[in-house]
């Protein structure tokens, strides 16, 4: 039977929601509570429900590989749906970008600054943030007397910093100047409005009223919101042609040079790239300490994982990644609170999701949400517990779901994990955490308008291991790279301890070194200059 049809002939409720159906979508959306209400209706309903008058949710893993999956001689390309993927730009760029053709092109532009060379010159830089952030955390608390220091709001900084940095070599600075820089408390107290020009595209009667449902302030936010994406990028497009080599130095470089996005591409590329990079490892990092702190055998667990491994200065990614527990927190994270826990609306070719065949044009979507948090989907799925990621070989892929699949998969992967495993690794070593009060059902209090809005999340910190004064803190706050950093360190006229040599070689080759890979990194590569010092004196 028809699917769509055979959707109708349901209760009630689904009838009546289907008939009201757009306004309820609307609802629901700016409700802040989408997820668990699609979620709810799955629960009700089965596996396929009937969202919109010509929408789709689905919450099975089977159903998510069919709609996102690359294409292939059995599968069609189910493409981005236009009335979702529109944020208001007069351009749609990557994100935004319908046409597979056009989409490819520009992801291959990017693809330079996702390299795993790129991430290798750039973790420096999260390291820089991370620790800045670890002392914060330790002035902040201070500070509180015991209240605690709201965590959804602090983990904001930093994804934001750290993206910023690395997507155009400029700060937001909030982590070192302990306050919300104005760029990210717009995008957050605008979520709402961010959310207004998609579901005016599905209803022509809120099209029409627009404008007078948003506020002046709302107006005047939003531009200058955009005048200071666009003077950054200004900035950093100058800084280009002022110095060629910059071409390599963040995500937007390698973009820049090519030349072949229009001024209006880049501005609207800049601000949704560093949305969707910083918003996603800033929630992450927020619910994994939440579960974390709701969960003290957890957080005891992973400590002593993390503990046992070295030295502050010794937490790099690549050792980091070999961490068993440390990955099954984050994987158990991104499930119990996805990032993107909405569906991705996609439009079908006319071919089968589940074993259901959907007709050419009905939208779909698997909510990662819903999946998540089906029960014949996951045993358990509303507890967290970390070791089911552990039984042997892991739970089998493609599981884990947060950053889809496909062609418009997630081209940030492996940063986030970079990124999401040096903070909380570097978090937990150094503090010992808990709830400042009675949190409740934080989740629950928790909205979602496209991006999640966190409630407040007060928790307390106590210094448990006392970072090693880290060389970015000796040298300053300044971003610079290893290898200036190294060659300020020399010229301080004294023979550094390889102890203290250590981190610095570590950021350089982002990988832990033996005494000897440390000697012939140093003689071969040639890369410094050791003013009067022997190599042998250096490793002394
Ligand atoms: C936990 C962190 C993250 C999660 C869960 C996540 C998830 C996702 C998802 C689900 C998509 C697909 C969106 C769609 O189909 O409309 C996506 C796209 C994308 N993400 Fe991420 N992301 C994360 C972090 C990052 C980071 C750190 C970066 C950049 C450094 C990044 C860059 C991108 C880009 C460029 C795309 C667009 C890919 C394309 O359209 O070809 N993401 N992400």
């Amino acid at each position: 039977m028809d699917l769509i049809k055979e959707m109708s002939m349901m209760s009630t409720t689904a009838l009546l929601a289907s008939l009201s159906i757009t306004v309820w979508f609307a609802w629901v959306w700016l409700s802040g509570r989408y997820p668990t209400i699609i979620q709810n209706l799955h629960q009700k309903y089965g596996k396929v429900v009937r969202i919109a008058p010509n929408e789709l949710s689905f919450n099975t893993i089977q159903a998510h590989r069919d709609i996102y999956s690359t294409p292939s001689h059995k599968r069609k390309l189910f493409i981005k749906d236009p009335t979702f993927y529109y944020n208001g730009d007069s351009v749609r760029v990557l994100f935004y970008e319908l046409d597979p053709t056009e989409h490819a092109w520009q992801r291959r532009l990017l693809a330079a600054g996702f390299s795993a060379k790129a991430m290798r010159n750039q973790e420096y830089l999260v390291h820089r943030y991370v620790d800045l952030f670890v002392q914060k955390m330790r002035k902040l608390s201070a500070a509180s007397h015991g209240a605690g220091v709201n965590i959804a709001e602090v983990m904001l900084w930093l994804g934001f910093d750290i993206m910023a940095e690395i997507t155009f070599s400029e700060s937001f600075g909030a982590v070192e100047s302990g306050k919300p820089h104005f760029w990210i408390s717009l995008l957050r107290d605008g979520a709402h409005a961010a959310m207004l020009p998609a579901l005016a595209q599905r209803m022509p009667l809120l099209r029409a009223v627009l404008p007078y449902l948003i506020s002046r302030s709302a107006i005047e936010n939003r531009v200058k919101h955009y005048a200071y994406t666009e003077e950054t990028v200004r900035k950093r497009v100058r800084l280009q042609d002022e110095d060629p080599s910059k071409e390599t130095a963040d995500l937007f470089g390698p973009v820049i040079a090519s030349g072949k996005l229009d001024w209006a591409s880049l501005v609207s590329l800049a601000q949704a790239m560093v949305i969707a990079g910083a918003d996603t490892v800033s929630h992450t990092l927020t619910g994994a300490t939440y579960f974390l702190c709701a969960a003290p055998t957890v957080l005891k667990a992973l400590q002593d994982e993390v503990r046992g491994l070295g030295t502050y200065d010794e937490l790099t990614g690549d050792r980091l990644a070999s961490l068993r527990y440390l990955n099954a927190v984050i994987e158990e994270t991104l499930r119990m609170f996805p990032p993107i826990a909405f569906g991705l609306p996609r439009v079908s070719p006319g071919d089968c999701v589940d074993g259901h065949f959907v007709p050419a044009g009905v939208t779909v979507s698997a909510p990662h949400w819903a999946i998540n948090h089906n029960g014949t989907e996951w045993e358990d799925p509303w507890t967290f517990r970390p070791e089911r990621w552990l039984v042997e070989g892991g739970v089998s892929q493609p599981r884990s779901l947060a950053f889809s699949t496909g062609p418009r998969a997630c081209l940030g992967i492996g940063q986030a994990w970079l990124e999401i495993r040096i903070a909380l690794a570097k978090i937990v070593y150094t503090y010992d955490m808990e709830f400042a009060r009675d949190h409740g059902d934080w989740l629950g209090d928790t909205k979602m308008y496209m991006m999640w809005k966190e409630a407040p999340l007060m928790v307390r910190s106590a210094v448990q291991q006392v970072p090693t004064t880290s060389l970015y803190e000796t040298y300053g706050t300044t971003a610079r790279s290893p290898e200036t950093k190294l060659k300020s360190y020399l010229a301080e006229g004294e023979v550094p301890q390889l102890s203290a040599l250590r981190p610095l070689v570590l950021d350089f080759w982002n990988a832990p070194c033996s005494s000897a890979a440390l000697y012939f990194t140093l003689l071969f590569e040639n890369k410094f200059k050791f003013n009067d010092h022997k190599v042998d004196q250096v490793l002394q």
